[in-house]
């Protein structure tokens, strides 16, 4: 017995495992298609701009892709490609038949319109799920709906960890993004849990957090939800990603305190190797997904 009772070992979930299940599934579907002498599932990458960080998430979207058998194509464009540029490159991307999902990596440069190309994605080949026909079918709860890949994995991770326990909890999202925060409180209600969302202008953020069961956080603050604003046996899932200098050395932290918090949730997603991957692992099920719609 421990000494303090509120004190328990958190269980690791091991994002980079479960997507590499996700990916090997995945991969056996593809194989099973290309036995049965159908078209491989297509997908197109297009990166604007030399960003470090989308340049690693970009080659780690062609890899996985390579690994499943998925066809990827990757359109890397300069910085200062003008923006008729690339709303003309998604035309012809949308009329193409060997191209299944398409998604266009974000930050976009300054200059271009973030909203206006994403609504230029063809509704069934968004991969990503930030077109707003999409999303409004994630509102709604329509079967068809493409979902934002992190969500996504974050709900897949849920459901694996607590499996239908999951209805009903009290699920805090911190952060409202259209791509993380939004569409996870969605998921969550449609797992017919209880959904507090939680932003920079809330109040009392701290005691908010503290009555989730599954605290999803998702702002960008590097270890910003600190060992006190969880209660004890929750489920711990953190979506931040940010490179910091600790002791003269680069370091990936989380929105978490991982070394705080883990003593007393029950279960907690590192960083690296936790929401991350399975973002990437999702990209390649929802690319699958859109392909299945579109031999129909
Ligand atoms: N078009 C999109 N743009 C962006 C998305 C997205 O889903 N679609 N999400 C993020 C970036 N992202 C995917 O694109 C992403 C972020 C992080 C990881 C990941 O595996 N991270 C590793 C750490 C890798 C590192 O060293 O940086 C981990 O957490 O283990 C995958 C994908 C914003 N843009």
């Amino acid at each position: 017995m421990t000494a303090n009772p509120s004190v328990t070992d958190a269980t690791l979930i091991d994002g980079k495992a479960i997507a590499n299940e996700v990916v090997e599934e995945i991969g056996q579907q593809v194989r099973e298609l290309v036995a049965a002498g159908q078209p491989i599932p297509g997908l197109a990458v297009v990166l604007v701009g030399e960003d470090p960080a989308s340049q690693v998430y970009v080659r780690n979207k062609l890899l996985k892709c390579q690994q499943a058998g998925i066809v990827s194509r990757e359109y890397r464009l300069p910085v200062e490609t003008m923006e008729s540029d690339l709303l003309g490159l998604l035309v012809d991307l949308n009329d193409d038949p060997d191209v299944h999902g398409i998604l266009v990596q974000l930050p976009l440069p300054k200059h271009i319109d973030e909203q206006k190309v994403l609504q230029a994605i063809a509704p069934e080949k968004d991969v990503d799920g930030f077109h707003p026909e999409n999303l409004g079918r994630l509102l709604v709860g329509a079967p068809d709906a493409l979902v934002p890949c992190t969500p996504l994995g974050c709900l897949i991770m849920l459901r694996r960890t607590l499996g239908d326990a999951l209805a009903g909890k009290h699920v805090v999202v911190v952060g409202r993004s259209n791509i993380v925060g939004k569409p996870a409180a969605l998921l969550a209600l449609q797992q017919h849990c209880t959904v507090t969302m939680v932003h920079s202008r809330s109040e009392n953020i701290e005691a908010l957090c503290r009555q989730a069961d599954v605290l999803i956080v998702a702002v960008g603050r590097p270890e910003l939800v600190r060992a006190d604003w969880v209660k004890p046996g929750a489920v711990v899932l953190d979506v931040g990603i940010n490179r910091v200098e600790r002791d003269g050395k680069a370091k990936l932290v989380g929105d978490v305190a991982f070394d705080e918090v883990a003593p007393i949730a029950s279960a907690i997603t590192p960083v690296p190797g936790g929401v991350g991957p399975m973002t990437i692992a999702c990209l390649l099920r929802n690319t699958l997904q859109a392909y299945q719609r579109q031999q129909r």
